[in-house]
C-alpha cells in the first residue's frame, strides 16, 4: 500500500514479536515504518517480509558505511527485497554514494536511496571530538550537496537544516527528518528537534517519529494528535 502521509514510524524494538505488535496497532494508509539496526540485526529480512505483507511502506535505516563495492551490495540486498528507502552515510564519500547509486540504477531498482549528514543525537562539541571544525548546519550543508552530487535521492537531516537544503538542493531533494518532538513528548537523548508541523513548514518531506509514538500508551492516539498538530487543530 502507497501513503502520502509524511509520517515513518521508526520501530525501534528489540524483537519481531514486539515489533509486529505495534506494526498492527498502526495503519498502512497513514504511516509508513522504518526497521533499523537493533530490529534487523534480531530478526533478519523477516521483518520485512511480515511488514509488506502488512501493507506497509518500510524504509531499512541500516545506515551503511564502508568501501564502495560492499555498499553498493548491501544497497541491493536491500532493494531486492522491496524496501521503499534505504539509506548510507554521506561521511562514506563519493565514490562509496556512486557504487550505490549505479547498482541500483543498473538492476533497475527504484528504492529510495538517501545519505544521513549529521546525526540529530550531535551536536557541535560531539563533531569537534572527532576532528570536524565546522558546526552543525555547516557540516550538514556540505554532505548534502556531495549527496545530491553523488546522485542520492536526499538526505537523513534534522528539521533545523530542511529550510537551507529546500533552497540549497530544492523542494524535490528529500529531506526525512528524524528528532521530531510534538509538544506532548519527551526530548530523551535527541539534541536538534523540532515540532511536526515547524518541520514540515520548513520543507522536511518526511518526519521520522519514534518513542513519541512507540512509547505512547495508546499509539494511535499519538498519531492521531501529530496528524493534528500538522493540520493545524
Ligand atoms: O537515520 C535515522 O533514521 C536517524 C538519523 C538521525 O540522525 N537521527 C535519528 O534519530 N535517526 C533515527 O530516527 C529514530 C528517532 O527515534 P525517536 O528519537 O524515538 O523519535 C531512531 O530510529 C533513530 O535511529
Amino acid at each position: 500500500m502507497s501513503t502520502d502521509s509524511p509520517l515513518i514510524i521508526a520501530l525501534d524494538y528489540p524483537s519481531l514479536d514486539a515489533a509486529l505488535c505495534m506494526a498492527d496497532q498502526l495503519d498502512p494508509a497513514r504511516c509508513r515504518v522504518k526497521v533499523g539496526k537493533e530490529l534487523f540485526t534480531r530478526s533478519g529480512p523477516d521483518v520485512l517480509e511480515a511488514l509488506h505483507g502488512r501493507g506497509f511502506e518500510v524504509f531499512l535505516d541500516l545506515k551503511f558505511h564502508d568501501i564502495p563495492n560492499t555498499v553498493a551490495g548491501a544497497v541491493q540486498a536491500a532493494a531486492e527485497q522491496g524496501t521503499w528507502m534505504v539509506n548510507v552515510h554521506a561521511g562514506g564519500g563519493r565514490r562509496m554514494m556512486e557504487a550505490a547509486r549505479e547498482r541500483l540504477d543498473r538492476h533497475g531498482l527504484s528504492t529510495h536511496l538517501i545519505a544521513v549528514t549529521v546525526l540529530t543525537s550531535m551536536e557541535a562539541a560531539d563533531l569537534a571530538e572527532v576532528g570536524v571544525a565546522a558546526s552543525p548546519a555547516e557540516q550538514v550543508e556540505r554532505l548534502a550537496m556531495l549527496a545530491r552530487d553523488s546522485g542520492m535521492d536526499g538526505v537523513v537531516c534534522s528539521a533545523r537544516e530542511s529550510a537551507r537544503l529546500r533552497t540549497l538542493c530544492g523542494d524535490d531533494f528529500l529531506k526525512v527528518t528524524p528528532g521530531i518532538r510534538p509538544s506532548f513528548a519527551a526530548v530523551g537523548d535527541q539534541r536538534r528537534i523540532m515540532a511536526p508541523s515547524d518541520a514540515l513548514a520548513a520543507g522536511s518531506t518526511h518526519l521520522v517519529v519514534g518513542r513519541p509514538v512507540t512509547q505512547a500508551e495508546d499509539p494511535m492516539a499519538a498519531l492521531s494528535a501529530i496528524e493534528a498538530e500538522l493540520a493545524g487543530e
